[in-house]
């Protein structure tokens, strides 16, 4: 009930009517997304709210954006790893990418049209800031799934409560004749969760725990939620934070646009293995860290370096 395996990944419908805490299609929910995280690290979310209307703004959006000057995007700076303009770069030649943080809120959402277009650009402010208010609904009931599926659920409001979000605007330009399809390699998200939203060109692949690459096709008015190293440090490593990549047809013209929103908890709160999800069988694998410090860790030449990187950043000693 409530979801359907297609091809691979296991897809939730948010839109159903009556999904709501303790209903039947609520309880099996929680279940499926508990095993698809298990599993694949990965599920696909349906949410009708994700109208085509709001799907055509946001990628007209993301086009202005982009058409912007270099000079100008470059701009976009924040002092958090990974949050800010990243393009031109040589070893990821077709990707280039923005990000709005605080993206659910006016001053977030309103600072960075302002930055980007001094004189105002009010409609792109509206879309971008609904659109991340939209996701951030989906994230915030997957939240509270996975915390009730691991028996958790009273810890789920403050971890809600706690959560920023960041809404970055990615785009991966068609590979030209002989140059490399590769857009974007091989990594894991820093965050709790991430909810990715494309356009109509693929190219998202997902490293299951049995290690094999699944190609991910996302239906109409859908997400991929799938859980970042945060996520797996708070389950006390059931849940995978899986390894995925960008791959671009190489015969597309056209270019691959994602609309990509990282959840992070701010230093107020600390990521921590609730005590319910240690005991023998599971003893506690991961000290208590705050979020932003990973992001720090993964800049220095060791947390790039590492194969590990909760185990480096925050492993208990065995
Ligand atoms: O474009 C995508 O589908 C994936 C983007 C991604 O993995 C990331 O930005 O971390
Ligand atoms: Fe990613």
């Amino acid at each position: 009930m409530g979801s359907v395996n297609v091809p691979e990944l296991v897809v939730i419908d948010f839109s159903k009517e009556g999904l709501k805490p303790g209903s039947s299609s609520w309880s099996s929910a929680c279940k499926d997304i508990r095993q698809a995280l298990e599993n694949h690290g990965c599920f696909i979310a349906l949410y009708d709210k994700i109208s085509s209307q709001l799907h055509k703004s946001i990628f007209q959006a993301a086009d202005q954006l982009f058409a912007l000057p270099t000079e100008l995007k470059v701009q976009n700076i924040n002092e958090k790893p990974y949050h800010g303009y990243v393009g031109q770069l040589p070893i990821v030649p077709l990707h280039e990418g923005l990000g709005i943080d605080y993206a659910t809120t006016l001053e977030g959402a309103q600072s960075f049209t302002n930055l980007m277009w001094p004189n105002g650009n009010d409609s792109f402010c509206e879309t971008a800031m609904s659109f991340a208010k939209t996701v951030a609904e989906v994230e915030k009931m997957a939240v509270r799934m996975v915390f009730e599926s691991y028996g958790v659920e009273k810890y789920a409001e403050s971890h809600v409560e706690a959560t920023t979000y960041l809404l970055r605007f990615l785009k991966y330009r068609a590979p030209e004749e002989g140059e490399s399809n590769n857009a974007f390699p091989t990594h894991t998200d820093k965050s709790f969760f991430t909810l990715l939203h494309q356009n109509h060109i693929s190219g998202l692949e997902v490293r299951a725990r049995n290690g094999e690459w699944i190609n991910v096709v996302f239906p109409p008015s859908s997400f991929v939620v799938m859980a970042g190293d945060a996520c797996q440090a708070w389950s006390n490593n059931r849940v995978l934070s899986a390894k995925h990549k960008v791959t671009l047809d190489k015969s597309t013209k056209e270019s691959r646009y994602t609309m990509a929103q990282f959840s992070f908890l701010s230093k107020t709160k600390m990521i921590a293995v609730p005590e319910e999800l240690v005991d023998d069988q599971h003893p506690l694998q991961f000290n208590p860290f705050v979020h932003i410090d990973l992001l720090y860790f993964y800049e220095t030449d060791q947390g790039r370096k590492s194969q590990n990187i909760l185990k480096d950043f925050c492993g208990t000693p065995v």
